[in-house]
Order: C-alpha cells, then sequence, then structure tokens
C-alpha cells in the first residue's frame, strides 16, 4: 500500500515536473519568443535575434564592455550614447525605431518617440505596470513606492504623499544646508593650510563624487530618519553593497527558482537583507517607544509614515485599512534611502562637472547666490529665486539625468499609435536618447545651453513636457522638488566659498551603473575665494 501511494506520489511530481518544462522550455523558451518577434516582424518592428535563455543579454555585455573599454571623451562632448548605451544606439541604426530586443527571455520594445512615451507614462487606467525588478534591485529597494502597482501604489502614495509637501520640505532646507557646512568648513581648512605651500592659492583637490554620496546620504539620513540618523547611515552602507552586487549580476540569465538557490551571491544577498531589516525594524521600533506617548512621531519622512501607520491603533479601533503594515514601513524606508540619495548625489556630481567646464555659467550662478544671499546661508525663500541655478540644473538632468531607462509592462494588449503590444510584453524608454532628439530639443540638443530653460520647463522643447528626467504623469518622481531643494542649497553653498576646475586627472567616461556616473570619479581642484 505505502509503496503503492510512493509510486503515485513519484508518478503525479514527474508529471507536474515534465508540464513545468515543457511549459517553461518550449513554451516559454522556445516558441514564445519566435511568435511575439513573428508578431512585431508583421508589423515592421524588427530587432536583434533572440539567443536561446539568454536573449540578448551576451550581445549586451559585449557591446557595453567594449565601449567602455576604448571610449574616452572630451569635456565639451555630451554624446555618450556610444559608450554608455552602444547596443541601442547599434540596434537602432541597424534595425530603425522601434526595436524589438530581448531581456533574457522577455522581450522588450525599445520606444524613441515622445507620443508614445507620453501615452504610456500618462496613463492613469492601470494598463502599464513598472516591468519586474532583479531580485537583487527588490531587496535592495523593498516593495515600496517605486515598485508597487495598482491599488497598493494608490495606498503607499496617499500615505507617503504628505511627507513632501512644499512647506515641510522647506523646513527640511536647514538641515540639508547644516549637513553641507561641515564639508565647506573642512575644504576651507584644507585650502588654509595648502596656501603656505602653493604661494596664497589654496588649492585643494577633491573627489566630488564620493564626497557628495556621503553628503547625500548625511541629508536623507538626517530628513528622513531625524534623530535615527546615525542607524540610517548603516543602511547606506548596506545598500551600497546590494547595488554592488545588482551591477555585477543584472545581466546574467534569471532561471526561475534561482533565486531560492543558496549561492554565494544568494547567500550574501540575503544576509544584507536581514542586516537592513533588523536595523530599520530597531530604528522604527526605538522611534514608536520614544515618541509613541506624546503628540507625534516628528516632522521627519518616518515620523510621518508612523503617523499614518499607527493612527488606528491609537484609536484602539480596527487597524485602518489605508494604512501600511510594518514591512510595507520598512520597505518604504528602503525606497526612501535609495531613491533619495543616489539620484541626487549624481544631479549634483554633473552639476559641478559642468560648472567646471562651462565657468562663464559658474559665475553667473555664483553672482546670482551672492545677490540674493549675500554671505548668509541659503533659506528656503532665498532657494526659491535662484532662476539660473534651476536653468543649469534642469540643463544637467536633461544631458546627465541619473535615471537613463524606465521600464514597463502593459497589464492588457494594448495599441501605442499603429503599433500592438501584447499583454507582458516589455517596453523600455531611454531617457538619454529622447532628450537627444533634435526634432524636440533642436539642433543643439547635444550642447550644454540651460537658456533653453529660460521659460521654464514646459517651454523648453517643441514637446511639452519632455524633460523625463523625474518621469511625467502619474508615476512622476515624488522626491522631485527634495531633490532641487538639496542640489540648490549645496551648490548655494559651495558657489559662494569657491570657484572651481576639473581636475588635470579627469577622465570624461560617463558609466551606466544602474544610474549614470562618471566613471572615475569626479576630481576638482577647488580654490577659496575673499569673502565679499
Ligand atoms: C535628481 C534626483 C532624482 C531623480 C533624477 C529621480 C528620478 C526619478 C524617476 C525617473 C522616477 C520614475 C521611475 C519610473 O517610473 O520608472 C522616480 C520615481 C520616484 N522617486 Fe525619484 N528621483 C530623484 C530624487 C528622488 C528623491 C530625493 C526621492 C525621495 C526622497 C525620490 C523618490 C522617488 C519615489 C518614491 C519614486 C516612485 C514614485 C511613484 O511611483 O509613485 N526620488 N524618480
Amino acid at each position: 500500500m505505502a509503496a503503492t501511494l510512493l509510486l503515485a506520489s513519484a508518478t503525479a511530481l514527474l508529471a507536474l515536473a515534465a508540464a513545468w518544462l515543457w511549459d517553461y522550455v518550449v513554451v516559454r523558451l522556445l516558441w514564445r519568443p519566435r511568435a511575439v518577434a513573428g508578431m512585431f516582424r508583421a508589423q515592421g518592428v524588427r530587432g536583434p535575434p533572440y539567443s536561446f535563455l539568454s536573449g540578448c543579454n551576451r550581445e549586451m555585455r559585449r557591446m557595453k564592455a567594449e565601449a567602455d573599454d576604448g571610449l574616452r571623451l572630451d569635456v565639451r562632448d555630451h554624446n555618450y550614447l556610444p559608450r554608455v548605451m552602444p547596443h541601442f544606439l547599434a540596434w537602432k541604426q541597424q534595425y530603425g525605431e522601434p526595436f524589438l530586443y530581448w531581456m533574457g527571455p522577455r522581450p522588450r520594445v525599445c520606444l524613441f518617440d515622445y507620443e508614445s512615451v507620453r501615452q504610456v507614462l500618462f496613463n492613469k487606467s492601470g494598463h502599464f505596470f513598472k516591468d519586474d525588478a532583479h531580485p537583487t534591485i527588490l531587496a535592495m529597494l523593498g516593495k515600496g513606492l517605486v515598485l508597487v502597482e495598482g491599488t497598493d501604489w494608490v495606498r503607499h502614495r496617499r500615505v507617503v504623499n504628505p511627507a513632501f509637501a512644499m512647506d515641510k520640505l522647506k523646513m527640511m532646507t536647514e538641515t540639508m544646508v547644516s549637513c553641507a557646512e561641515p564639508l565647506i568648513k573642512r575644504w576651507e581648512q584644507l585650502a588654509a593650510s595648502r596656501s603656505s605651500e602653493d604661494g596664497g592659492r589654496g588649492e585643494v583637490q577633491v573627489e566630488f563624487s564620493k564626497q557628495f554620496q556621503d553628503l547625500t546620504a548625511d541629508v536623507i539620513s538626517h530628513t528622513g530618519f531625524g534623530s535615527s540618523y546615525k542607524e540610517g547611515k548603516e543602511v547606506f552602507h548596506t545598500q551600497k553593497q546590494l547595488l554592488a552586487l545588482a551591477m555585477a549580476t543584472l545581466l546574467n540569465v534569471q532561471l526561475p527558482g534561482f533565486k531560492y538557490l543558496p549561492t554565494k551571491n544568494n547567500r550574501l544577498k540575503w544576509a544584507l537583507e536581514k542586516k537592513m531589516k533588523t536595523t530599520l525594524t530597531a530604528i522604527i521600533q526605538s522611534r514608536v517607544a520614544s515618541n509613541g506617548r506624546s503628540s507625534g512621531y516628528g516632522d521627519d519622512l518616518l515620523g510621518l509614515m508612523l503617523e499614518a501607520w499607527l493612527t488606528a491603533e491609537r484609536g484602539g479601533g480596527e487597524r485602518d485599512e489605508s494604512s501600511l503594515t510594518m514591512d510595507e514601513i520598512i520597505d518604504e524606508c528602503k525606497t526612501f534611502f535609495f531613491a533619495g540619495h543616489e539620484t541626487t548625489s549624481h544631479l549634483l556630481t554633473w552639476t559641478m562637472f559642468l560648472l567646471s567646464v562651462y565657468p562663464e555659467w559658474q559665475q553667473r550662478l555664483r553672482d546670482e547666490v551672492l545677490r540674493e544671499c549675500g554671505q548668509a546661508n541659503p533659506t528656503a525663500d532665498t532657494l526659491n529665486k535662484f532662476n539660473e541655478m534651476t536653468m543649469v540644473l534642469l540643463e544637467t538632468l536633461r544631458l546627465y539625468g541619473p535615471v537613463m531607462l524606465m521600464l514597463r509592462k502593459p497589464t492588457s494588449d494594448i495599441r501605442l499609435g499603429s503599433l500592438s503590444i501584447p499583454k507582458g510584453n516589455g517596453i523600455a524608454i531611454p531617457v538619454p536618447f529622447l532628450h537627444r532628439d533634435r526634432e524636440v530639443w533642436g539642433d543643439n540638443a547635444n550642447d550644454f545651453d540651460p537658456l533653453r530653460f529660460q521659460n521654464g520647463v514646459t517651454n523648453a522643447a517643441k514637446t511639452p513636457q519632455a524633460l523625463l528626467s523625474f518621469s511625467i504623469g502619474p508615476r512622476a518622481c515624488i522626491g522631485q522638488n527634495f531633490a532641487m531643494l538639496e542640489a540648490k542649497s549645496v551648490m548655494a553653498m559651495i558657489l559662494k566659498k569657491f570657484s572651481f576646475t576639473l581636475s588635470s586627472s579627469y577622465v570624461h567616461a560617463p558609466v551606466d551603473y544602474i544610474t549614470l556616473q562618471p566613471k572615475f570619479g569626479l576630481p576638482i581642484v577647488l580654490r577659496p575665494l575673499p569673502d565679499v
């Protein structure tokens, strides 16, 4: 009897395994790619061939490695597409636009026209979800606002939105400035000690990419986690390790179930994830314990989320269904920590780069800062008056925006213009290509010209809202005002005190490390300015 049962179970298991193998190997890896490619070819959309399991990943890796090895750009050359996205450039030239490519076995249509992109990003009826995140990215970001969908997204966004109201952000300006102050002081001291050696010039070389990463982590630790900022910084270090792991494994083929195997990388990922969860849980619990009896949980991001989370419990009733769970709060903390410092630090880095290359703009901005603030620190009100600074930051975002690719996946069969895209087929929006579209941005699309923004973002190009750096539509960046305030505060503090140029050791080699970064950092020579 037992033997019969065993045999029946084994047969059932084998049948299940065979069905799974058939579906995965034959249908998903062999038949479906052919069918999808054929369906797109019939619509005139072509693309690089699909290789079994790996799709175009190997080809992408090869082209990126070759471009990364060989190409160094002139500092005034802002067309880094041959370096950073050589695969898209080659496929666009060979197959036209849009084209179809394969991320492993998953098909993606790469869109280059604003009309279709606007249709995707402005869609409010839930027809487009974000594409599935790589498991390590998911571990790093958590399933917070960036990655949640549908009614979950509505619930998260409702709870988080109030934290980004302009009056709350204005209060954070002081914190942003006070985080930058010690850095400025340190450079001033260094300059003073150097000036006896270099004939009074006091020149100091600083690697800004790293400095800005530390600074923006400091700012988000203070503005996001208030008094728990030290523990918040631990999250920063853990996320950095997860980011490095994600970069190393991003183009690896993801076999189903692979993420559950105890491989070396998976074990590292689990350990880092656990560490981050432990740190964040401790921060949250200590905040609840210390503030629970007083009137609120603090004006920082965490405090505002805790307020929403605990509303129902304070009333002693059932948990409000529109609030978040403990795990969701932890994921939101991860999201804000990463989204809040990584991107803004690159915005600062590239702004510093461009102002070093264009000294006339550096001086214009310095004049503006001194006109509005004198020697005083910037405030929310003075930042609001920095028109030229806003133009420079927007132009920096257009040319060197940190987010290069936005991914979507239709939840039902859809039409974009004359193109039919089936449910589940990926859509890729390569932002730097769109930002260099001459039809939209004019013949000088590759040039640094902040004046294109002098009449505001809406009127900067032939297509309204053509700047996609913070995205557009309902899923646009919730932190864009935060990022702009932070960038303005920090740049104002630097411009007031120093003039700067690129160090002779700088090599212009932008690189795609999920966000756009200078491959060899940004060494800058600072010269202290006399107080006026
Ligand atoms: C220069 C700085 C920044 C840039 C360029 C940037 C860019 C973006 C982009 C392009 C998106 C849309 C991604 C997509 O739809 O695929 C996005 C979403 C988001 N960003 Fe930012 N971001 C910046 C700063 C920040 C900051 C400072 C925070 C928070 C403190 C933040 C939090 C978020 C969140 C939570 C979302 C998801 C919004 C949603 O889906 O509802 N970002 N960001």
